[in-house]
């Protein structure tokens, strides 16, 4: 019976988590989308739990309803300790979504305090004073400032969670951090810090493994992945942790179905454009007739399966220096571009399935979220890891009928900004 839950604001981020706790020796079951009511379902001998959601840039309403749903149902499944996995980015407006659901989640716990790490070093997030850096660049001087969805224009976690929650923030400074989990416990037992969302400062991997020991008795953390590395799994160091087997495919056919517009998948793209067959979305064509453009989209993919056999196509929505339309640009009629590209890889996806491709890798979280719920996919089970934050993961998509089962799929969901730049090209050969 798995003992930790988590919910992730978006399916990278989950698979992201779940990588780590992989790598911590928890048998993990990643659960695509808001459970249903069945308790607990495919989590039968998992220890971990994490419940994919694609609720970051959702309605704040709808955001808290869909993670209240998951926290209920991983409650029932068993769990008595909980994980709200965000972006290390801390992709967020001023409505939400991160305080919202944070809040309620508490107050579903019946609890009042929690910390918020979104620190991962291994991806260059740090933080210091409060301070979200990417790299050597405060968050609102990273690419994330022009993200289409999110743009992120402070750098200061309590600025940024300040309106967005009912709770006082706090923060605990590196001072105390750095002094380790006993020095973190004790200044969180300390009245004088009191109750609320406690920014803590993490520069380091120890820094995490102080947070995560010092916080092992809340109900609820919240965080990025990197916090979870400071958590050790009933399994740590035994075989059945492992992560699962590639699906057994000698020549899958595969794509690669790109989003995302972050810094490192235009040069991934880049990359990608050098090396494999590719095609752009044009988005007027997109809103012209969305049937036959995707159509071409699918038949192109196709025919260079036949024309080049072994190199997976590329379906691509930025390049490396192109401008992304922001709501600001929205059209007057018609759905906006962030919306028509989800839609459209999606439609590319379930197709591609249907004409035989096994091997899929996505780029970008809301993208993965639109792919992965298009393919009827329920659960995924962690596989090879292409580096910090992305692995492959097996999945199996919904049956259509008793006699038509389900196929099984071979998905790398990569975040917008993780992975080597060669990855379009790489990730692959982890297959075989
Ligand atoms: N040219 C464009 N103009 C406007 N929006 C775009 C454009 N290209 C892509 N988008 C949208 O931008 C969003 C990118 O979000 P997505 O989460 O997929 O990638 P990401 O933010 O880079 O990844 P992650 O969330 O994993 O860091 C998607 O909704 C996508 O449809
Ligand atoms: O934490 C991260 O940066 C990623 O897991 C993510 O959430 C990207 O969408």
């Amino acid at each position: 019976m798995p003992t930790l839950g988590a919910i992730a604001d978006d399916f990278t981020g989950a698979t992201d988590l779940a990588t780590m706790l992989v790598a911590g020796g928890f048998r993990t079951e990643v659960l695509v989308g808001p459970p249903e009511p069945a308790a607990g379902e495919g989590a039968g001998a998992a220890d971990a739990v994490v419940v994919a959601l694609k609720s970051r840039t959702a309605p704040v309403d709808r955001a808290v309803t869909e993670s209240v749903a998951a926290l209920a149902a991983l409650r029932r499944a068993g769990c008595t300790r909980f994980y709200f996995k965000y972006c290390s980015t801390f992709d967020s407006t001023a409505h939400g979504n991160i305080g919202p659901v944070t809040d309620a989640l508490l107050a579903e716990l019946g609890q009042r305090r929690t910390v918020v790490v979104p620190s991962f070093p291994a991806t260059g997030r740090t933080v210091y004073r409060a301070r979200l850096f990417v790299h050597d660049d405060l968050l609102d001087e990273s690419p994330m400032r022009h993200h289409p969805l999110t743009p992120m224009r402070d750098a200061h976690l309590g600025r940024l969670l300040a309106p967005q929650t009912g709770h006082p923030v706090r923060l605990l400074p590196h001072e105390t951090v750095r002094q380790g989990a006993a020095a973190v416990r004790s200044a969180l037992a300390d009245p004088a810090l009191g109750d609320g969302l406690i920014v803590a400062d993490a520069t380091t991997d120890e820094d995490l493994r102080a947070l995560a020991t010092a916080t092992q008795d809340l109900p609820l953390v919240t965080g990025a992945a990197g916090l979870a590395l400071g958590l050790s799994g009933p399994r740590a160091g035994a075989a059945e942790a492992r992560a699962a087997a590639a699906a057994p495919y000698a020549h899958a056919k595969s794509v690669v179905l790109s989003g995302s517009a972050s810094a490192a998948t235009r040069a991934q793209v880049a990359h990608g454009m050098a090396h494999l067959p590719h095609r752009k979305l044009d988005l007027r064509r997109l809103r012209e007739g969305f049937e036959s453009a995707t159509a071409e989209l699918t038949d192109f993919v196709t025919r260079s399966w036949e024309q080049s056999p072994g190199l997976p196509p590329l379906l691509y929505a930025v390049g490396e220096d192109d401008e992304v339309e922001d709501a600001s640009q929205a059209p007057a009629a018609g759905p906006p571009a962030g919306e028509l590209i989800e839609a459209a890889l999606a439609r590319c996806a379930r197709d591609l399935v249907r004409a035989g491709a096994r091997r899929l890798l996505v780029a970008g979280g809301e993208t993965s979220g639109a792919v992965v719920t298009a393919l009827g996919v329920r659960t995924l089970r962690i596989g090879a890891p292409l580096g910090p934050g992305v692995s492959w993961a097996t999945a199996e998509t919904r049956p259509k009928t008793e006699a038509e089962p389900g196929a099984l799929l071979d998905l790398a969901l990569k975040s917008g900004n993780f992975g080597s730049t060669d990855l379009f090209t790489s990730a692959w050969k982890e297959l075989s």
